[in-house]
Order: structure tokens, then C-alpha cells, then sequence
């Protein structure tokens, strides 16, 4: 069973497409990588998986069930943190803690376990007021504890934290997902993603534009990429043809060829040889950020 699979799921505001007939899987105890630029959709999908929005069409399964029939079994598991933490400035952390329990039926000896978790149990009894907002992270982390959830999802995460702070909350997460937790993280933060994730996703316009395991999508010191002016395909047709490239596949504008850099410059002659015109060629991508500027700035 998946943590999550969306199967054509979409959502239409009015004329727009927020999320246009999005086929999503995070494995069970991944932390998965959801990016896109503002507007992408993310924060739509995040909401229909967690039935705060209901899609136009298609489904999302959480947990191995369907959140818009079974909304209480989906997600009964699922921890989210998806908006600026909001908490009582006048309550503790601990008391705040108890007031989300008491309405989500969940047992109050939770409370210092999550804030254990966290590690904010010496400030547990401190008002909110007087937390950095290190700490706000940390206590909004600890209320989408309180489920004991199977599958957190975390948007932005570290967003307005300084760097210590970014640290502790990136150990925190790697100890949750050590945990065997899956986690679906959004962050614009694309090293964080790079460091943190197995598998990511990003969205443009509403669509999935790329998807897979990072080590995969960047294929460091083993792949060619190449743009050619115009038509990618009949450069493909050739690649795809020699014995030494293994799989060829096109990236927004760039053709990414699973093969060694040093066949570089014989791609770079055979690709001239057939009339095909190489506007850029050079080793592959070396980072997410660099991948990810290069899928979401081409073209549809
Ligand atoms: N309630 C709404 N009514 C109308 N349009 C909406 C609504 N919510 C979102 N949209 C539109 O849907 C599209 C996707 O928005 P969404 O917030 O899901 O993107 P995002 O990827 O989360 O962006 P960001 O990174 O900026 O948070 C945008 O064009 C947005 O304007």
C-alpha cells in the first residue's frame, strides 16, 4: 500500500486549472520532495489530501483510503503542517498542545511526548509569546505529532528561520522519517530537498512536469545534456540507436542521455553530422536546483 496516490486528481477554479489530472505515489516511509514555483498547485493538492478542498475530479487515496469517501479512516494517521503556525500567544506550548488534543479526541499524554520529541519540553510551560520562531516551527511540528501520524505533510517547514534553526528542524525531520514515518515535504529550499528527500515531484501550472528518485533525475559524473534548436525528436531517434547510451529522455527543453560524459563530444559530432543543430552541450545536471530551473523554465 502507498502512503499516498492520487489518481487523476484535479482541481478548477472557475477557468483555471489548479491542478490539472495529477497522478502522484509517495511510497510508504519516504520523505518525498513536492516543488514547484508559486502558483504550481502544491498547496491545492496538499489541501485536497487532507479534504479541506474538493477536487473536481479524480481521487486521492491516503493511507489506503479514499479521502473524499472516507475522510475520518484517511486521515486519522496524518499530521500536517501547512500554514504559518497560529497558536494562543497567552497559552503555554504545552497548554495549546492540550486545546488541539481536546478537539481532536486525542489523549492528553501525548502532549509531552510530542513536546519531547521536539525538544521543547524545558519551554513547554513558557507562554508562545515568548518563543523564537525556531521554536513556533518546532511546537506547530509537535501539534501535527499529536496524531501519532503514519504520514506527515509539511509545507515550507523552515520558512523565516535562521540557520540554526534549519538545521535543528531538518535533524527533527530526518529522525521522524528514521522513524519510518513518510513525510511529503514542500519547500522552496531545493538543497533541503536535495539533502532531505529520496523521491520528489514538481509541478507547473498545475501539471506533473518530473518526477523520480534525485540520484536518478540527476545522474551526477553519468549523463550528457544536450538542447537542439527546434524538434528534440529526431535527436532522440539517434540517441536512443547507440549501443553505449542507456535510457534518453527530454527535460522541459534539454535532452538528458544516460551515458558517460566523455562521450560528449562524439554525441556532440553525430548529432551535427545529422543536420541537427546542438545549441548547448555539457555533463549533465549537478544539482536539484539546477534541474529544477531547467523543467520549469521551458516552455509547456
Ligand atoms: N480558492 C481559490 N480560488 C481561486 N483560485 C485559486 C484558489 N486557490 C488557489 N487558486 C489558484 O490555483 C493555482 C494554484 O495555487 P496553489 O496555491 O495551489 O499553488 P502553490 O504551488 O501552492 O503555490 P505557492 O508556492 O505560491 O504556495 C494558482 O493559480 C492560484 O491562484
Amino acid at each position: 500500500m502507498n502512503a499516498i496516490e492520487t489518481i487523476d486528481l484535479t482541481k478548477r477554479y472557475g477557468q483555471r486549472l489548479a491542478v490539472d489530472q495529477l497522478n502522484l505515489t509517495v511510497n510508504k516511509g519516504e520523505v518525498f520532495g513536492f516543488l514547484g514555483p508559486n502558483g504550481a498547485g502544491k498547496t491545492t493538492t496538499i489541501a485536497m489530501l487532507l479534504g479541506l478542498v474538493k477536487p473536481t475530479h479524480g481521487r486521492a487515496i491516503v493511507l489506503g483510503y479514499d479521502v473524499q469517501r472516507e475522510p475520518m479512516l484517511a486521515l486519522r494517521r496524518v499530521g500536517a503542517m501547512i500554514e504559518a503556525p497560529a497558536f494562543y500567544p497567552y497559552l503555554s506550548g504545552a497548554d495549546n498542545l492540550r486545546v488541539l488534543a481536546r478537539a481532536g479526541g486525542i489523549a492528553l499524554e501525548r502532549v509531552p511526548q510530542v513536546l519531547k520529541m521536539v525538544e521543547l519540553s524545558d519551554r513547554a510551560r513558557d507562554k508562545v509569546a515568548t518563543y523564537s520562531q525556531g521554536m513556533k516551527q518546532r511546537l506547530a511540528i509537535a501539534a501535527a505529532l499529536l496524531p501519532d501520524p503514519e504520514l506527515i505533510m509539511l509545507d515550507e517547514p523552515t520558512n523565516g528561520l535562521d540557520p540554526a534553526g534549519t538545521v535543528e528542524i531538518r535533524n527533527l525531520i530526518r529522525e521522524l522519517a528514521a522513524g519510518g514515518r513518510t513525510i511529503l515535504l514542500c519547500s522552496h529550499l531545493l538543497h533541503e530537498v536535495e539533502q532531505l528527500c529520496q523521491r520528489v515531484a514538481i509541478m507547473k501550472e498545475g501539471k506533473l512536469i518530473a518526477t523520480g528518485e534525485v540520484a536518478t533525475l540527476l545522474r551526477r559524473g553519468q549523463s550528457v545534456r544536450v538542447r537542439v534548436a527546434g524538434d528534440p525528436g529526431p535527436a532522440v531517434s539517434i540517441l536512443t540507436t547507440l549501443p553505449w547510451v542507456g535510457s534518453v529522455t527530454v527535460q522541459g527543453d534539454a535532452i538528458l542521455i544516460d551515458t558517460s560524459t566523455e562521450r560528449t563530444a562524439e554525441i556532440n559530432t553525430l548529432l551535427i553530422k545529422a543536420g541537427i543543430v546542438v545549441a548547448e552541450i555539457g555533463a549533465g545536471m549537478n544539482s536539484l536546483e539546477e534541474f529544477f530551473l531547467t523543467v520549469t523554465k521551458a516552455e509547456p
